[in-house]
């Protein structure tokens, strides 16, 4: 069965993601379109909030979330706490963000990467499995904080 992959995005990246959603549904992927639906001015947290209650629900595992920089939407993601949220420009950083910290979420600049980039990040993204291995006790201090303790 497919993967279904969520995608999200303020106005600033509406044209971003309608391309990267249309590429993927080209790729064979279930994309879930959770807005925004024009280039009318919105407000990012809103659209991290979508993005971060579609994967606690588990109506996905990963997604897609753009803004003008990718900034707003990726701190707006990672103020949920299940979500690992990257913000990437260039497809080494997306492969490293799933490899090392299996990352969930994807966030990407609209106004400051051209959509060759941005596909680029997505491949990566999607195409990479998290290594395991020293990063899971890394991932593990994130998922639950308690863990993090004053380095020796
Ligand atoms: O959060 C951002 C900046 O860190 C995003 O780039 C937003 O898309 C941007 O702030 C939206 O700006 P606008 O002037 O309201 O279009």
């Amino acid at each position: 069965m497919a993967e279904r992959i969520a995608i999200v995005s303020d106005h600033a990246a509406y044209a971003m993601k309608a391309e990267l959603a249309e590429h993927l549904r080209g790729e064979g992927y279930d994309v879930l379109d959770l807005g925004t639906t024009s280039t009318d001015s919105v407000d990012y947290p809103d659209y991290g909030y979508r993005m971060a209650r579609a994967i606690a629900e588990g109506e996905v595992e990963r997604g897609i979330a753009l803004c003008g920089s990718g900034i707003g939407i990726s701190i707006a993601v990672n103020r949920h706490p299940h979500c690992r949220c990257a913000l990437v420009s260039d497809g080494l950083a997306a492969r490293l963000a799933r490899e090392h910290n299996d990352a969930n979420v994807l966030a990407l600049g609209a106004r400051l990467i051209g959509v060759e980039t941005a596909r680029d990040c997505v491949a990566n993204f999607l195409a990479t499995p998290f290594a395991g291995g020293r990063h899971q006790r890394r991932v593990d201090k994130l998922t639950n904080p308690d863990f993090a303790k004053e380095p020796a």
